[in-house]
């Protein structure tokens, strides 16, 4: 088993039980559900920069990145950086995150919060809206094509914004539909961790202009980022290049002050 398929596996056992323990009222009762979420996809697309900041302590490629600073930390850094938005990772087995630290970054800053998580079902979208995400990401690597319409439609219903995350031609063609705003190439194989801008630069013509274009993974340069925005992208998600360091909203300040 790849570790793609690892972690939807998990993730799969780990929603029913959350069901279990956790109802949709009460996710339905917190002071976040009837928030106005705030749009990225607009802000991508008027901002000169387009940097999503990422908080992320560990992953499955690179194991501990950084467990040194607080989420308030991080994400008030970002925001003063001048990110347009902020992936939060919820995961805890693979990623070291959780709903409380969505919960913690909705209560620091006022930008567009994306939770970043392996969407299986219509519950992880009602957890990301009760603890004060804007947006929700849906894999098309792990999703049928129905899947995602139901998904997507589902979290459009509640004032979400959809990231759809392809990594092929195939991916992407399978899930092209209106309930989504943005499409995120990511240049990460989830299965192997081949890293590469070249995923990002192949697929990009075959993105309709509907959707705002986003480049995810690996981007650790000025550099990288001038190669990309002649394809269209108007996003760049960076999680490590930031969090390695050991102040992630100086290097994010560092980084997007020169674009
Ligand atoms: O980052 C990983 O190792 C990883 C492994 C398996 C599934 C997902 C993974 N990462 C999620 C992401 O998409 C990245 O955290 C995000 O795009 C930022 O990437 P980076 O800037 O390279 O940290």
């Amino acid at each position: 088993m790849n570790i793609l398929d690892k972690i939807i596996f998990d993730k799969q056992r780990e929603v029913v039980l959350k069901k279990s323990i956790i109802p949709v009222t009460q996710l339905e009762s917190s002071v976040f559900f009837g928030r106005e979420t705030i749009s990225l996809s607009q802000k991508l697309r008027t901002s000169s920069t387009g940097i999503i900041a990422e908080h992320k302590r560990r992953s499955p490629s690179k194991s501990v990145i950084n467990h040194n600073f607080t989420v308030e930390e991080v994400v008030k850094g970002y925001e003063n950086a001048g990110a347009c938005g902020i992936s939060v990772l919820t995961d805890g087995k693979y990623f070291g995150g959780s709903l409380d630290d969505l919960l913690l970054a909705r209560a620091s800053v006022n930008i567009p919060l994306l939770r970043k998580e392996f969407i299986v079902d219509e519950y992880q979208i009602l957890e990301a809206k009760a603890h004060g995400a804007d947006l929700i990401l849906l894999i098309a690597a792990v999703l049928t094509r129905e899947e995602i319409k139901s998904l997507s439609e589902f979290a459009k219903k509640l004032g979400l914004e959809v990231l759809l995350e392809v990594h092929n031609q195939e991916e992407l063609e399978k899930s092209i539909m209106p309930s989504l705003d943005m499409i995120g190439v990511n240049n990460r194989n989830l299965k192997t961790f081949e890293v590469s801008l070249d995923f990002s630069k192949q697929l990009a013509s075959q993105i309709p202009d509907d959707f705002v274009k986003v480049s995810e993974s690996g981007i650790s340069s000025i550099e990288a980022i001038q190669e990309l925005k002649p394809y269209g992208y108007k996003g760049f998600l960076i999680g490590e290049n930031f969090m390695k360091t050991d102040n992630a909203g100086q290097a994010a300040i560092d980084f997007i002050s020169q674009l």
